[in-house]
């Protein structure tokens, strides 16, 4: 029986979760389940705190888990990313009071409150820099106003958080994080694993790319292809008239649309857009 960790809480449990169900898993149906057995695919779910995630893999306990990039390498347990989620996408980053021009050696000698002190110590000895780190469990945003320090370090999502409290980020990013699975390093990889792995890249390509069918005249199919020239090479097929054909092919969700623009204006009709819900490449 293969056992996965899955976030049980904030930004990472609902997506993951929905990626893992999307992937052909069983989930939890209540919050407050602690485990949940998948005997079809043999597979027994955890879900646990994301920050714990990678101690129970790193010790070998647990076969994979879902956490934050920056959560694994904060821990300092022996774990290896499998496989990027393209999910919980944030930056970690040092912030300060706005109203100056702050560079990392304006750190030197000050006070830096962060949930993540390991990430930040490591970051600071790689620049050279001594400061002192200050551990909180979490709202870190708000320690500077409270005098507690003088600067942090912490995850930026949409940036938010740091404007209400007045903070500025500077400074290169620590981490560009996102969710990831991770196995123990060295780990030899089991069938289960190998398949969890290969369906949830299933899950991340579906989600990052979209299906273009369209009609094309034959002889602009040249110019169409080079357009949308898929994975592999797109598919054509004939269509009823003679002059026009049918293709179909994967384009990166990102460009779905200025790509549309481009056929519609080489001479392409009845472009649809579709999502693909997961796949195997
Ligand atoms: N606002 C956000 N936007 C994007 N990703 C985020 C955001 N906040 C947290 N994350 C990511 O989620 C993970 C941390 O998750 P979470 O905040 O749930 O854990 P935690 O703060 O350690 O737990 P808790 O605060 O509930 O004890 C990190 O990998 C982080 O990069
Ligand atoms: O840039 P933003 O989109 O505003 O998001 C960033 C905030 O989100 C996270 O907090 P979380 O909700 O996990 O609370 P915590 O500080 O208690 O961990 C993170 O620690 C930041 O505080
Ligand atoms: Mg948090």
């Amino acid at each position: 029986m293969l056992r996965v960790a899955v976030p049980n809480k904030g930004a990472l449990a609902g997506p993951a979760s929905e990626m893992l169900g999307e992937a052909g898993y069983r989930q939890r149906h209540e919050q407050r389940d602690l485990t949940v057995l998948d005997p079809v695919n043999e597979v027994e779910f955890f879900f646990l705190r994301p920050k714990d995630i990678p101690i129970y893999v790193g010790s070998g306990e647990l076969d994979l888990g879902i956490t934050g990039r920056d959560l694994a390498l904060d821990s300092g347990a022996p774990v290896e990313e499998a496989l990027a989620l393209g999910f919980g996408g944030s930056t970690f980053r040092y912030a300060a009071p706005a109203g100056r021009d702050w560079k990392t050696e304006d750190l030197r000698g000050r006070r830096l409150a962060t949930s993540y002190p390991r990430l930040v110590r490591d970051d600071l000895a790689r620049q050279g820099i001594d400061a002192e780190v200050i551990r909180l469990d979490g709202a870190v945003e708000i320690s500077v106003q409270l005098g507690v320090a003088d600067a942090i370090a912490d995850v930026v999502g949409s940036g938010r958080t740091l404007r209400q409290h007045n903070l500025v980020a500077f400074g290169d990013p620590i981490c560009v994080s996102e969710a990831v699975l991770v196995h123990r390093a060295g780990s030899e990889e089991s069938k289960p694993a190998t398949q969890l792995a290969a369906r949830l890249q299933g899950v991340v390509f579906a989600q990052q790319y979209m299906m273009l069918d369209y009609d094309c005249p034959r002889e602009l199919l040249e110019q169409a292809m080079a357009i949308t020239p898929g994975l592999e090479s797109p598919t054509v097929a004939p269509l009823a008239h003679p002059d026009w054909v049918a293709v179909r092919a994967m384009v990166p969700r990102k460009q779905a649309n200025s790509i549309m623009d481009e056929l519609a204006a080489v001479g392409a009709r009845a472009v649809l857009a579709s999502d693909i819900r997961s796949c195997r490449l």
